[in-house]
């Protein structure tokens, strides 16, 4: 059974709808990748499904259960967490203040998640005392993700990131959302980078115009002429 299950979503910001029928379903041990051109409506999923704005149409059922419109602070009770694009880490916190903070809604100890989460990413162990404000972009982001897995997720919802990043954090972001999944989290992100992106996505979803265009395994829709030529910029076989 699907971990998550967006049926015929529509949402959008004051009257005016985004998304007009969006579907994404992803298992529990899956990466999800959502690809697609600028104002395609991506992020607009992301926050529907989290709760962040109402959904008018359509259905998200997560573990069987339906949490269509349900509030982000409770999604975050039910094993859903979202690291937004923007303004994710408490600039004046030390790093292990701002994974503290991310433990927020827990009344048991959650020292072992700290420890877990300096394990996908020891630079955050030796840096835990530095504001997270004084860190690089890729280790802020490192502290981003760190924070919203202190709540334990059983999916993580990421908004690009690798934005704004040099190939290298580029990489190593990937390599640790990978293995953040192979520890039994699925994980849904939007991605810029789509052609990397989709290269480790079980399922990918290539959304436009508010609606889905192409859905299959990563490897599908990078093999797909059709989806190389409009939304990856050049043939299937061309690299980046
Ligand atoms: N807060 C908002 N209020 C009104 N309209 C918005 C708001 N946020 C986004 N939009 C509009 O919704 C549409 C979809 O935006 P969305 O951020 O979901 O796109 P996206 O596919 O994530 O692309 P991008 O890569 O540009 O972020 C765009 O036309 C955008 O202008």
């Amino acid at each position: 059974m699907a971990l998550l299950e967006m049926t015929g979503i529509h949402a959008g910001y004051g009257g005016a709808n985004i998304l007009n029928g969006v579907s994404i379903a992803i298992d529990a041990d899956q990466i999800g990748v959502i690809v697609g051109p600028n104002g395609a409506g991506k992020s607009t999923t992301l926050k529907a499904l989290f709760g962040l704005l109402t959904v008018s149409e359509g259905s998200t059922v997560f573990d069987g259960r339906d949490i269509t419109n349900t509030a982000p602070e409770r999604l975050v009770e039910q094993g859903l967490s979202f690291v937004p694009q923007e303004f994710n880490v408490f600039p004046t916190m030390s790093v292990e203040e701002n994974l503290e903070m991310g433990a927020y809604v827990r009344r048991d100890s959650y020292r072992h998640m700290i420890d877990q989460v300096y394990g996908f990413f020891p630079p955050l162990k030796e840096k835990r005392r530095q504001p997270a404000g004084e860190l690089s972009g890729g280790q802020r982001q490192m502290v981003a993700i760190g924070r919203a897995l202190m709540t334990e997720p059983r999916l993580l919802l990421l908004d690009e990131p690798t934005a704004g990043l040099s190939p290298r954090y580029m990489g190593e972001i990937f390599d640790r959302i990978v293995a953040i999944n192979a520890a039994g989290v699925g994980i849904l992100m939007v991605e810029q980078n789509a052609r990397q992106a989709l290269g480790l996505a079980h399922r990918g979803f290539v959304l436009a115009g508010g609606h889905n265009r192409f859905t299959g395994t990563g490897a599908e829709l990078l093999a797909d002429p059709e989806v190389a030529r409009s939304f990856l910029g050049g043939g299937a076989d061309a690299h980046d």
